[in-house]
């Protein structure tokens, strides 16, 4: 037995209760020897924290009478995580199980906080190096998911829509987009040049400023102090263009194929140039967490790959600046380049298109030409109207997908090539280097050494265009066929996992359309649908991501409990369904749909955490964290969104659905790998022999669970709900029994309510409930009857052991004849 594990036995007797907090410490002093305990007790006991907070202040209170000191006198103490971070101190120290991975998660857990706060108190700009730019991430299993790397050979746009959905090779003409119905029309590519085409010319590419190698921070304009020297060249005379630049603004269309405003800037025939601009301030207002800490990862990692491509086909590149207020960035910009016209694809959330019609109003005062294009989503939210639809099913996708139908004014469209040249011009704005935008920061510990939470992050995704590509045809490839019936199952890859790439437009959606048109997955093409949904029910309701769509569940009780909720974050909860999901989300930065829905609805319905909660998590721990479509899930999970779930999925019995032989667990709670896979989804209930075997000890190695009583808890979180409908009586429906809500006309329409909350409401004090909403498929398996069956043999062989043991101790032997 290794050292580790010694301790951790030492340990484990003083949880369970049976030596005493001196008696702990006088073990492992004894084991390790004075110096080491003096320097490294505290960080060896990290991992009782999380569950057992008060055991481990004993032994805190030991250690520091034993030495005599005082918390502080000692810099790396942790009686709490602030201090922690106060001090800049990390663990270093992870040894050979979990505990370093608690610390650091914990300390993760706190810079983010902190971070968030002191954003919300107004303090953003200069990050202090006590308070590193983002939460951090630990290190951690060096499992990667399945399948995710694997490139179609000779990969280009051309092959992938060649090897892709249709067997013709199509390429796609640069003109105008044609119309909605995509399967009529014959693909041909007619290269229309215009006039402005053929002025890219050689000169143009020749005085391209830009590099070819856009490494992380070495971007070739880039000057060590771009600020004060920017500054002094904001005086400078104007340089006199006798064909001013077009400035491009890169935000979330970061492609070159499909990218109508790159189009028109190419198509412009004047010099362009390509920008970023990044503040979180200007991202978002700060309670809807706009830009957590993966999505700035993913930028970070992203925005070198658009460059490069920049670079290798047009021989031009991006100018960074981080920027506090982006009107006066631009103001700059053009005044500093002479540029006269600005281009972007528009951007939906409410308060980024009140921001841009804000900019664009101030800069056409100055005569500076705003041009904007749409491309983002397939319908433009303010294009779909309400009045001409009657308002039953309102929230739901089928609703949305039938006014779009009806009121949508402008066509789809076929995906357009990529424009042929972006003429860079003879003057470059300075830029700063990436690094200067704080998007990748990564937090240090008190020795230097970085904390590299975004490790499996970086192994696991290809964060550019092509990345995109790779992705949608590996799935139109293969996943696809799949989709319909098991896009649920955790342990394949039977989703397209582009998400990410399509909230940062590495890939528009109507590329993913076009491509997957023949594919006869209309499940598949129905998520883009819901997508836009979001878009539009975000527009509707802006403060979708922090106050509930049907305002009377703003008086619905939740738990307050941390302790739950930092289980539930860390995937610790005891529930190997819920914490495999929450572990991929932390290492990598995603997880599928369903398994969204499960870690939801755990926290949701059996913690009664409220969903704003689980929001904000998502918002800082997906790379995908998308403001519009993870505030109308987590809604809609919530109870209090239009569309609200009808069914709750049960953290043990779902398991059935999406992960039957626990491979998915095995893979993200290795500690569980050798487990049975009759057991793998409920350990608490394998009999001790074969926990024993597979490695496991509950509460030691593996969390008991923190709550045991589900159905209670599901009861509970229902007369939390019928509480709330009984309060506001005039907001239910009388003649359906669906919740009303309050449209901006001032008019009331019922929405879809689930049924085992109309049923509960009027009949609170019925036993039975015929509508229960929670997915079961597990029992189904007859999995309970073999786990009774081992639970048995287990207890025979026990008993059987410890009659033997009786006996050779001379004790009476036991009376078996119950059995
Ligand atoms: C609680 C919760 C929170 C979520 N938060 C986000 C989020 O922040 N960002 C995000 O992109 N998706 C979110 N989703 C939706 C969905 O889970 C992800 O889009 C999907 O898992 C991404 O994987 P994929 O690309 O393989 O999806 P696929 O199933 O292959 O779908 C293709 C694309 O369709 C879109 N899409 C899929 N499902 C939905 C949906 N339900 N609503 C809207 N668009 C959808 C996505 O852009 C997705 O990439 C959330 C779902 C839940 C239950």
């Amino acid at each position: 037995m290794s050292k580790r594990q010694e301790i951790d036995k030492i340990l484990t007797e003083f949880t369970s209760g049976s030596i005493a907090a001196d008696e702990c410490f006088c073990l492992i002093l004894s084991l390790c020897g004075l110096q080491e305990i003096e320097s490294r007790f505290l960080t060896l006991i990290q991992g009782l924290r999380p569950r057992y907070g008060e055991l481990y202040n004993r032994l805190c209170n030991v250690y520091m009478g034993y030495f005599d000191i005082k918390p502080s006198q000692i810099p790396s103490f942790l009686p709490d995580l602030d201090r922690a971070v106060e001090n800049g101190y990390y663990a270093t120290d992870y040894g050979s199980n979990n505990i370093g991975f608690e610390l650091d998660m914990e300390l993760a857990l706190k810079l983010s906080e902190q971070e968030y706060t002191a954003l919300n108190n107004g303090y953003s700009k200069a990050q202090t190096s006590k308070s590193p730019g983002f939460s951090s991430k630990p290190p951690g299993f060096s499992s990667n998911p399945p399948g995710f790397s694997s490139k179609p050979p000779g990969f280009s746009y051309a092959g992938a829509l060649k090897t892709g959905s249709n067997p013709m090779p199509v390429t796609f003409s640069a003109a105008k987009p044609l119309n909605n119905q995509l399967d009529n029309v014959k693909h041909t590519y007619t290269p229309v040049k215009t006039v402005d085409q053929l002025a890219c010319n050689s000169k143009d590419k020749t005085e391209a400023s830009g590099t070819a190698e856009d490494s992380i921070g070495q971007n070739s304009d880039v000057t060590e102090k771009p600020k004060q020297k920017r500054k002094k060249k904001k005086n400078r005379v104007d340089r006199p263009l006798s064909n001013p630049s077009v400035i491009f603004w890169f935000r979330r269309d970061l492609r070159v194929y499909d990218n109508p405003a790159l189009v028109a800037a190419s198509q412009s025939g004047a010099p362009v140039i390509p920008i970023f601009l990044w503040s979180d301030r200007e991202e978002g207002p700060q309670k809807t967490l706009a830009t957590g800490a993966a999505t700035k990862y993913w930028l970070y990692m992203a925005l070198p790959k658009l460059n490069s491509d920049l670079n290798n086909q047009f021989n031009n590149s991006i100018i960074y600046r981080k920027a506090d207020n982006y009107l006066n960035e631009l103001l700059d910009l053009f005044k500093s380049s002479g540029a006269k016209t600005l281009i972007i694809n528009d951007v939906y959330e409410p308060f980024l298109k009140s921001r841009d019609d804000k900019i664009c109003s101030v800069l056409k005062s100055k005569g500076i030409k705003c041009e904007r294009h749409h491309s983002y989503l397939l319908h433009e939210p303010g294009t779909i109207k309400t009045e001409s639809l009657c308002m039953r099913g309102m929230g739901s996708v089928t609703h949305f997908m039938e006014m779009c139908r009806q009121c949508s004014t402008s066509p789809i469209g076929l995906p357009i090539d990529p424009p042929e040249c972006l003429p860079a011009g003879t003057y470059r704005p300075e830029s700063m280097p990436l690094e200067m935008l704080d998007l990748g920061k990564l937090p240090k510990r008190k020795d230097g050494t970085v904390i590299d939470w975004a490790k499996i992050i970086r192994e696991s995704w290809d964060f550019s265009e092509t990345g995109a590509w790779e992705a949608l045809q590996l799935f139109l490839n293969d996943g696809v066929r799949r989709y319909e019936k098991e896009s649920s199952r955790g342990d394949q890859l039977n989703t397209c996992r582009i998400s990410p790439y399509l909230h940062f437009g590495q890939i528009s959606p109507r590329t993913v359309l076009c491509e997957g048109r023949h594919m006869k997955s209309p499940k598949f093409l129905r998520k883009l649908a819901w997508r836009d949904l979001s878009y539009w029910m975000l527009s509707v309701l802006p403060d979708l991501p922090s106050e509930p769509s049907r305002p009377q569940y703003i008086h619905q009780r939740w738990s307050q409990n941390k302790t739950h909720l930092k289980a539930w974050q860390k995937g610790n909860t005891g529930y190997p369904l819920v914490d495999a999901p929450m572990r991929q989300l932390w290492l990598t930065g995603w997880m599928n749909n369903y398994m969204r829905h499960v870690v939801a609805s755990f926290l949701i319905s059996y913690l009664h955490i409220s969903w704003v909660e689980g929001y904000l998590w998502f918002q800082d721990t997906l790379l995908d964290a998308d403001v519009a479509i993870n505030a109308m899930m987590w809604q809609n999970g919530g109870m209090s969104g239009l569309d609200q779930w009808n069914f709750v999925m049960h953290p043990v019995d779902a398991a059935m659905t999406c992960d039957p032989k626990g491979d998915y667990v095995r893979k993200w709670v290795p500690e569980l790998a050798k487990l049975h896979e009759d057991f793998i989804h409920q350990p608490w209930k394998a009999p001790p022999s074969i926990l024993r075997r597979a490695g496991i000890e509950l509460g030691v190695n593996y969390p008991h669970r923190i709550i045991t009583e589900l159905e209670e808890a599901r009861e509970q979180s229902l007369r939390d709900v019928v509480e709330v409908r009984q309060k506001f009586p005039e907001m239910i429906d009388p003649k359906t029994g669906n919740d009303l809500v309050r449209l901006p006309s001032g008019v009331r329409v019922p929405v879809i309510t689930r049924k085992e909350f109309k049923y509960k409401t009027s009949n609170p004090d019925g036993n039975e409930n015929p509508h229960n909403a929670v997915l079961r498929g597990y029992r189904g398996r007859k999995r309970d009857e073999l786990v009774e069956f081992f639970n048995q043999r287990d207890f025979l062989a026990s008993t059987m052991k410890e009659c033997t043991s009786r006996h050779e101790n001379g004790l009476k032997q036991m009376d078996l004849s119950f059995l």
